[in-house]
């Protein structure tokens, strides 16, 4: 049997960023590898990995996806198994999710199911986006699911705890990165300069108005700057300042409506400050909209087992796994990890007594989507 702790802790060492997850690939190749059997057929597709497991009595195929990559945050929860990896921690938990879908694997590829089984390892899904790619890909196609379903850890809810709902789950998303030009100068000398921090900063201010008056307050909507960068000494005054962050609704429409708004006030602010300013949206991601057939199925497969079912409530993190769920039946739901910190911490430290809850909320459902 795989030991599904140390592989979690190997992973969690090793965290890389966006189709940039090769030794990760590498490593789950190599475990893959000790599981393989003849009904077991496997492919690579940039950094990430399908593997597809041949039913007995196939009528379809169920698809599960991991995500693979880690975030540019640097750990501080001073485990013994931190990152390696400078700069680069698994702060979003797809170490668990990629161990889960091992630890499923390993089950099924011992006792096959009635119908094909597609474990989807993919890249990106903290940026660009590897979920949309993968589906356009030559590599999927063949082994397109007819139901697709993944999990996502939650730090909030307790171990032997997962939560869902039928419909929206997670937002729709936009990354955003806004760059400033201005003329710089001598921080003495401010009247003979368009001073970028000054502008940048009243821009953030500014911007926190676009959701509370343009976008109906019953449809929620959020705009985070994350991270602000300008200036490089302190007695000077920036010449170029930049924001970058992430805008999140709940209705696909009002993305564009925060966008357009968004698009005016830097017009403004080019008059107001006299600089140039550009705007770029990075990676777009569409909502998590859960199938409530898929949902029930999930309920009744985890009824008189060990999981606890709650009913959640949509959350404004985004997931590329909205795109595999606009065009695949299935569903996503949340796994308690019960971390005192939360999502992309830097202290973010999961309980691993949930990986084989994971592995038995999964396994459950495949066994009750495959009858
Ligand atoms: C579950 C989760 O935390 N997902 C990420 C997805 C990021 C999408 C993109 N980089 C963006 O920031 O818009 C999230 O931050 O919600």
């Amino acid at each position: 049997m795989l030991d599904l702790q140390q592989i979690r802790r190997k992973l969690h060492q090793i965290p890389e960023l966006g189709f940039q997850e090769k030794k990760t690939q590498q490593y789950l190749l190599e475990i893959i590898k000790t599981l393989e059997t003849d009904k077991v057929s496997i492919k690579l597709w940039e950094t990430g990995i399908l593997v597809f497991v041949e039913g007995k009595a196939p009528t379809k195929t169920i698809g599960y996806r991991a995500d693979m990559d880690g975030l540019p945050i640097t750990e501080q929860t001073g485990l013994s198994f931190s990152s390696e990896h400078d700069g680069k921690m698994h702060a979003c938990g797809h170490d668990f999710h990629m161990t889960i879908a091992l630890g499923v694997l390993e089950k099924i590829i011992l006792k096959p199911m009635n119908d094909h089984c597609l474990f989807i390892f993919q890249p990106a899904e903290e940026g660009p986006g590897g979920a949309l790619p993968l589906l356009q890909s030559e590599a999927f196609q063949p082994w397109r699911p007819d139901i697709v379903f993944a999990l996502h850890i939650a730090p909030e809810l307790p171990v032997g705890t997962v939560a869902s709902k039928p419909g929206l789950l997670f937002a729709n998303t936009s990354e955003l990165f806004i760059d400033f030009a201005g003329k710089g100068g001598h921080a003495a000398y401010p009247h003979l300069t368009k001073d970028m921090t000054v502008a940048a900063s009243s821009f953030v201010v500014q911007m926190q108005q676009i959701v509370s008056r343009n976008v109906n307050p019953l449809e929620a909507s959020v705009v985070t700057i994350g991270k602000m960068e300008s200036g490089f000494v302190q007695n000077a005054i920036a010449e170029t300042a930049r924001l970058e962050g992430t805008i999140r609704t709940q209705h696909p429409d009002s993305i564009n409506i925060v966008k357009n708004q968004l698009e005016k006030l830097m017009k403004g602010f080019e008059i107001a400050y006299d600089c140039k300013i550009e705007v770029d949206y990075g990676a777009n991601y569409y909502q998590v909209y859960n199938q409530a057939e898929q949902v029930k199925e999930f309920r009744q497969a985890l009824a008189g087992s060990n999981v606890h079912y709650q009913e959640a409530e949509a959350a404004m993190t985004g997931e590329d796994f909205g795109y595999m769920l606009k065009e695949i039946p299935g569903f996503m739901f949340w796994l308690g990890v019960d971390s005192a910190y939360g999502l992309h911490h830097a202290q973010l430290n999961p309980d691993e007594a949930a990986l084989n809850v994971g592995v038995e909320a999964v396994h459950l459902t495949f066994s009750k989507l495959s009858q």
